[in-house]
């Protein structure tokens, strides 16, 4: 096996340090439009060669006067002014020839015969005039160098008579997706393709950051080929950045070729996602190594591939706001890296709460999802649930704050709501966490959510949540917005191949089963009727495989990865599986009392109780609303 598995483990600040110690940035210059350089950084100051106005002019609609031939006019004695002799009507913007030095509104003048005018107050010396280079004065500077053009920068550089000016250019990036099986957007899957969506991702970045993505087709893993298009890239661009083939792998060629064809300063960085990259340079021009994974490659775009496109484009580095926010929950990290989590941050009352996302370097969501970036030092071993600690806005902080905090157990009805909360009211958002029943209330109980979606049946009772928010949160003063009763049942493959009718058919015919989560409502409605029908846990085969959502324990019986998993029926309408009914369950939402009154929570409630929303429900069947945006108090 040719593996090349001696990565290095530079900490990021010296890498960065070291890297662009290394590498040339060849700023290029070029003369623009100035009506095309929106958001272009000036390579030199911008002077004026006019000045602005470029002649005295009329500043309103009126006549020009001579100010010393109105002097002593008032209510009382008014003075006659003759057209051609004593004044020139004048308009806006107009010239003021040099033998007048002021302007009368027409609102002020008593119309006369015979192009005669009389005024009853003297002008002064300039009013209503708008002098020569009132604005901009020939020879000043509008704006200095290295100054990113904004709309009205336009304006005013066109206006002191600048056509065009020198801005430096912005570097093309050349991207190239490396792997055999990645596969174009669109085309038909097949076992082990991936669609190769970095490279879009990456154009997407490169055009934010301020330089020009140059695409080029996917390069399966062969030595020669990735290195011909490597060649031809440094030919073509500024910058390269070569995606996957980073790591330890047989075919992981990006750090032989950049060292054939140039130089490898560094593989490997103390960071995680990203540790593998490849920093290098071919001829004098950076070129990156991005690992595969989708979170890696984002987290060394951000790292050093912004750092470079803004250096080229002689812009400052922008930083991302940072606010303080309590961890939800513990997150253990290892000593080697420096770790970068994807966070959920929502304010419930004068708290800023902060959730982890999914930390798997494949998880193109927790990015999507992220309102921020935590950053765990190389040196802590982890952070305690309650800490304070600092978080990096991808979002407005506005808009967290306009936020409905749900955490609780998932239903595809909640990504609905969310869907449809903000199509209502632009200003309103609601995020959700998918923790299953008892992790929404230990939210609430902790004061780290506004709502939680519940389902929870009491062995003893047989009745749903209410039970359980009277044993965890009788200290708190909790209601109970009523949603929807849905149909729980056996999510199995369509036709039902094993012939499953029950429960009890799960261990009798050995069936691999696929669980929820501890703490699910779904997985207590499991031990119910396992209980009820003296089976025990480790009688099924795969009680301890857990999923978080009946999407994922759907998408798994879909993929013939268990032959069945209890779920609710939308989720295998959604899927297309076929479905054998067991319970019929109570989803209701718990609420402390003081957010009731709030109005985003108001906005919930009337959407839920809307014919829209309710249509949907329909749509996905298996629901019954009759309750639903009822209040109690449990
Ligand atoms: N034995 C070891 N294995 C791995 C190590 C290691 O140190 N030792 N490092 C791991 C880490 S960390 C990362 S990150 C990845 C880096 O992988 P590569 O850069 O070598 O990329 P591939 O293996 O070719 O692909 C991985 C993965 O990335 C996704 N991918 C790749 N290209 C695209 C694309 N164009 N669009 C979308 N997604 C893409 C895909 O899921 C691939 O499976 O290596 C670990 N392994
Ligand atoms: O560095 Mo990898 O990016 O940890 O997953």
């Amino acid at each position: 096996m040719d593996q090349n598995i001696y990565l290095s483990n530079y900490e990021l600040e010296e890498a960065i340090e070291h890297y662009f110690s290394k590498i040339n940035i060849n700023r290029g210059k070029e003369v623009i439009k100035t009506e095309d350089s929106y958001g272009r950084i000036t390579a030199l100051p911008v002077y004026s060669k006019i000045s602005s106005p470029f002649y005295n002019s009329s500043a309103m609609d009126g006549i020009a006067v001579d100010s010393r031939k109105t002097i002593g006019a008032n209510e009382k004695n008014h003075i006659v002014l003759e057209e051609g002799k004593d004044y020139l009507v004048v308009d806006t913007g107009d010239p003021i020839p040099k033998e007048y030095d002021s302007v009368i509104m027409v609102e002020d003048l008593i119309k006369l015969d015979d192009g005669k005018v009389a005024i009853y107050k003297s002008a002064a010396s300039y009013q209503n005039i708008r002098p020569l280079g009132e604005d901009i004065v020939e020879n000043s500077l509008i704006v200095p160098s290295g100054h990113k053009i904004r709309p009205v920068d336009i304006g005013a550089i066109l206006a002191g008579g600048v056509n065009e000016i020198e801005v430096y250019t912005k570097p093309i990036i050349g991207i190239i997706p490396t792997g055999t099986e990645l596969v174009e957007p669109g085309v038909e899957l097949k076992t082990g393709d991936i669609i190769d969506f970095n490279s879009r991702t990456f154009a997407a970045q490169v055009f934010e950051y301020g330089g020009i993505a140059k695409r080029y087709a996917i390069v399966s893993d062969d030595y020669e080929k990735i290195k011909d298009t490597v060649d031809k890239a440094v030919s073509q661009c500024d910058i390269v950045l070569i995606n996957a083939g980073s790591s330890a792998g047989r075919e992981d060629y990006t750090s032989k070729v950049v060292k054939e064809l140039g130089q490898v300063f560094i593989h490997g960085v103390a960071i995680k996602p990203g540790k593998p990259v490849v920093l290098g340079s071919i001829e004098d021009k950076p070129v990156i190594g991005i690992p595969g994974y989708p979170v890696s490659a984002y987290v060394v775009m951000e790292l050093f591939v912004k750092r470079i496109i803004e250096k080229y484009c002689g812009e400052k580095e922008k930083e991302h706001k940072k606010v303080k926010a309590i961890l939800s929950r513990r997150i253990m990290s290892s000593l080697k890296y420096l770790e970068f989590v994807r966070m959920k941050l929502g304010k419930v009352e004068d708290k800023l709460i902060g959730t982890p996302l999914s930390r798997g370097a494949g998880t193109t969501m927790s990015l999507v999802r992220a309102d921020g970036i935590l950053e765990i030092p190389q040196n802590l071993e982890g952070i305690e649930a309650g800490e304070e600690v600092e978080i990096s806005l991808l979002k407005e902080e506005k808009d967290i704050e306009n936020t409905i905090v749900c955490i609780g157990s998932h239903d595809p009805i909640i990504d609905i709501i969310s869907d449809l909360i903000h199509m209502r009211n632009d200003d309103y958002y609601l995020s959700s966490a998918h923790v299953g029943s008892m992790g929404g209330i230990m939210a609430l109980k902790k004061g780290e959510a506004h709502i939680a979606p519940v389902h929870l049946l009491d062995m003893e009772s047989g009745e749903y949540n209410i039970p359980y928010i009277k044993k965890y949160l009788k200290d708190k003063d909790i209601f109970l917005i009523k949603c929807v009763k849905r149909i729980q049942g056996i999510m199995v493959p369509k036709g039902n191949p094993h012939g499953i009718t029950s429960i009890k058919d799960i261990s009798e015919k050995n069936l691999k089963f696929v669980n929820r989560q501890r703490g699910a409502g779904t997985r207590l409605l499991l031990d119910y009727n396992l209980k009820k029908l003296n089976i025990d846990p480790s009688e099924i085969k795969g009680y301890d495989r857990e999923e978080f959502t009946h999407l994922q324990v759907a998408a798994a019986v879909e993929n013939n990865d268990a032959d069945c998993g209890l779920g609710i029926y939308s989720a295998a309408k959604m899927m297309g599986l076929d479905f054998i009914p067991v319970a019929n369950e109570e989803y209701d939402i718990a609420i402390p009392s003081k957010f009731l009154e709030k109005p985003i929570i108001n906005e919930f409630i009337n959407l839920i109780k809307s014919d829209e929303f309710k249509e949907k429900l329909d749509e996905l069947g298996g629901y019954d609303y009759r309750e639903i945006g009822e209040i109690i108090r449990p």
